[in-house]
């Protein structure tokens, strides 16, 4: 086996992976990176991106029933493997432009798996060893295995968004950011669904009265959820799925539907390093361990991006963890990274948000004594909910009156995925609430409903 050596390795070329490969490569280092699957990653080919093209779609549909009656007429029509192709346009390119972009850096490119043989070396498939002075691993997450019988039978998030047609009925095991997703662009493209969720509400990340508010607003349009209730084995009968499910009081009972798709977390993809073999520590559920520099119990180790126990698996998260390694490591910058505040979106129908200070957060702040205002309402008959004719507008904002400030704020309704972003400035500013009630924003706009809601 031929061993090749270079000052640094990047494992996995997704946001985070590749953001470190060109900045190693910048700095004048020797750099390899290797990726077992496409080069490009989670958010591009099988993630973030892909889901907004089916979600555009799905929205404008969701749209046109809101207002269906008040200037619509005929149903729109919708083309499932028209919108395939069209997603394909996004994600075909991305491999083979990536592999091209890390080339022309002075990256040398490999196409495989690593797991480590000691702790600088890593066995490629191909009979080549590689080895490097700095090893930085950027391999994501995979669905949760689960292991209850007949999981083989569900599909991925990675099914989903390649698709070849819509069925007629689905069940979504899992409610959180991708069971609430791909339920809803489902369900608005004209496919009947069940969501299963082990907790209470959907979006349990997120506050629980918003959650429960859309929970409402899906179940009025026709999406069937059981809460608190597990999925616990699966069965393909004829061309159909059975999947029995049990709730929080033990009651048992079996559904049939034509599609069954596992959207029940996702886990650190770190089986195929062997990590023991290096000897760097990790957790099975919360990824590889690093510090605030994203160092690992070994000094020339690092690790970033959804692998590491490190900030919330996003893809923004993942690409500043890059730029904050890159910096630290080839720019000689010292930096320490801090995720808050952090926006975060799920693209439900309408839209959830969420920045800064969360309802458990704010009563723990109260035990100690600090005083914080919240403000909580239904804004549904507002003017911005009612122009889209919006089954529901909702925000909770908590403030601190004496700094005159935003400390957290929680939304749920339409264009709220890009509101959320003039909050997250407002709070990692510390823009007084005086301040940003005498700005002049362009009405109507969703921009306009924040002096209303401060
Ligand atoms: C369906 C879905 C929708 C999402 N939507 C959003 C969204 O709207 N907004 C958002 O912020 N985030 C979203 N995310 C999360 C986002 O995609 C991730 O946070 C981000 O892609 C993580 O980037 P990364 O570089 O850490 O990992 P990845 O992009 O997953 O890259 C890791 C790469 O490492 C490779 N790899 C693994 N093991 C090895 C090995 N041993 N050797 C070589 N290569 C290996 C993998 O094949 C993979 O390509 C979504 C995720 C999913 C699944
Ligand atoms: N819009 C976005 O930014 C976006 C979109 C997709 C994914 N992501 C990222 O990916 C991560 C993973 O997302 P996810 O949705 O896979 O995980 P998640 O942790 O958000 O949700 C997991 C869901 O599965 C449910 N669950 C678990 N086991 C179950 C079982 N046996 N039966 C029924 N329900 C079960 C939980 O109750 C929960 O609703 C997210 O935390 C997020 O960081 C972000």
């Amino acid at each position: 086996m031929s061993t090749k050596e270079y000052d640094v390795i990047v494992v996995g070329a997704g946001n985070a992976g590749q953001s470190v490969a060109t900045a190693a490569a910048e700095a004048g280092k020797s750099v390899a990176i290797t990726e077992g699957r496409d080069y490009g990653g989670t958010c591009p080919l099988r993630g973030c991106d892909p889901k907004l093209v089916l979600h555009a779609v799905a929205e404008t549909v969701h749209r046109f029933h809101n207002l269906r009656g008040k200037g619509f007429t005929d149903e729109p029509g919708f083309s499932w493997p028209d919108l395939m192709a069209w997603k394909r346009t996004f994600t075909e390119p991305i491999p083979p432009k990536s592999q091209e972009k890390m080339r022309e850096n002075g990256v040398e490119v490999y196409e495989s798996y690593a797991t480590f043989t000691d702790d600088h070396t890593l066995r490629l498939e191909d009979d080549l060893s590689i080895r490097g002075k700095t090893i930085v691993l950027a391999t994501g997450m995979r669905p949760t295995p689960l292991d209850f019988p007949g999981s083989e039978h569900l599909l991925t998030s990675d099914d989903f968004l390649d698709m070849d047609d819509l069925p007629e009925e689905m069940i979504v095991i899992g409610g959180g950011y991708i069971g609430t997703e791909t339920s809803q662009i489902s369900h608005a493209l004209g496919c009947r669904v069940t969501v299963i969720v082990s907790d209470e509400v959907p979006l349990s990340k997120f506050d629980h009265d918003l959650a429960d508010m859309l929970r409402k607003a899906s179940e009025e349009r026709g999406i069937k959820f059981h809460l608190n209730s597990k999925a616990g084995a699966v069965r393909k009968v004829g061309n159909r799925f059975e999947v029995d499910i049990e709730n929080k009081e033990g009651q048992k009972s079996t559904l049939t539907t034509d599609r069954v798709i596992h959207c029940a977390g996702r886990v650190p993809n770190i089986d195929k390093l062997d990590l023991e073999a290096a000897g760097v520590k990790y957790d099975k559920k919360k990824g590889i361990a690093v510090d605030g520099k994203l160092r690992t119990n070994l000094p020339h180790v690092y690790a970033l991006g959804d692998c590491a126990d490190s900030g919330l698996p996003l893809s923004p998260v993942a690409s500043y963890a890059g730029s904050v390694l890159s910096d630290m490591l080839f720019d000689d910058r010292e930096r320490e990274i801090s995720y808050f505040p952090l926006p975060t979106v799920a693209f439900s129908l309408p839209g959830m948000a969420a920045v800064g200070m969360t309802a458990d957060e704010a009563k723990e702040a109260r035990k100690e004594g600090r005083e914080i205002t919240e403000r909580f309402a239904d804004a549904t008959d507002w003017y911005h909910a009612r122009h889209l004719g919006s089954p529901v507008f909702a925000y909770k904002i908590f403030i601190d009156e004496k700094e005159d400030r935003i400390l957290g704020a929680h939304l749920l309704g339409p264009n709220v995925t890009e509101l959320i972003n003039l909050f997250y400035l407002a709070i990692s500013e510390k823009t007084r609430i005086s301040a940003l009630k005498q700005l002049i924003f362009a009405y109507p706009t969703a921009a306009s409903t924040l002096k209303s809601m401060l």
